[in-house]
């Protein structure tokens, strides 16, 4: 099992001072290796669960256990080590850092889980058809090979997890599809599990598993 979450429960405090219940999941699981698309309504809590998942968000209550690591028993030092080491993170908006060329931003990932190679850096970014732009900078590329970058960097430190969070919503038609079947394929090779957050009804229906957020948190439920 890559990832188990069990009663998981996540509150937001309103700008009013009230508590804003966003997750209350009974049980989520996905098998190492496993492909899930997750999809839901706008402000259903699609984002908090990946940001829970992967330790960003602290959780209220519950077990979140990846790759056989309870979470939330972890530090915040801790947490962030495993997350570097174990879990790749693929962003709407990429967060590829401006000022260092795709080839130094693939591997600064590598670095925080303190196993940078460059051989294998310069392989993920042919993988993802950038041999010829290991040198740019992200302002000197198009959006879509700024979004194939982040995927590299996101498969670079070899995760056991995977969480894509709406990865082509910027990305036009064309490169959608390719940005998705680059992560689908990486991870397969991997043997990374995908966990994708989307909101494109076609994105979708190329998992082998599609997750409505709506069926498995009932954020309201009282115990
Ligand atoms: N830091 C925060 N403080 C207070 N409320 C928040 C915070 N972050 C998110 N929320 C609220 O929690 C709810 C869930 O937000 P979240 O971003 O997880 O939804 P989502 O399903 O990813 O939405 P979308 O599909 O629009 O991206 C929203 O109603 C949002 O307004």
């Amino acid at each position: 099992m890559s990832l188990k979450l069990t009663n998981v429960r996540k509150s937001y405090r309103e700008p009013g001072g009230g508590m804003l219940p966003v997750l209350n999941v009974e049980s989520f699981q996905l098998i190492q290796g496993e492909q899930v698309a997750l999809v839901g309504q706008s402000g259903g809590g699609k984002t908090t669960l990946l940001n829970v998942i992967a330790g960003i968000t602290a959780a209220d209550s519950g077990s979140i256990v990846v790759d056989g690591t309870e979470i939330s028993r972890l530090s915040e030092p801790a947490r962030d080590r495993f997350r570097a080491e174990r879990i790749g993170i693929v962003f709407q908006t990429f967060n590829l850092l401006p000022a260092f060329t795709a080839l130094e931003n693939v591997l600064l990932g590598m670095s925080f889980s303190g196993k940078a190679d460059r051989t294998f850096a310069k392989a993920l970014l042919e993988k993802v058809g950038l041999s010829h732009r290991l040198n740019h900078r992200p302002p000197q590329m198009s959006v879509g090979e700024q979004q194939r970058v982040a995927v590299a960097r996101a498969l670079g430190n070899k995760p056991r997890l995977m969480l894509a969070d709406e990865p082509t919503a910027n990305v036009d038609t064309a490169n959608q599809e390719k940005v998705l079947s680059l992560l689908r394929k990486g991870c397969e090779e991997l043997n990374v599990s995908l966990l994708l957050v989307t909101h494109s009804p076609e994105a979708a229906a190329q998992f082998p598993r599609v997750e409505r957020l709506a069926e498995f948190n009932k954020p309201g439920a009282v115990e």
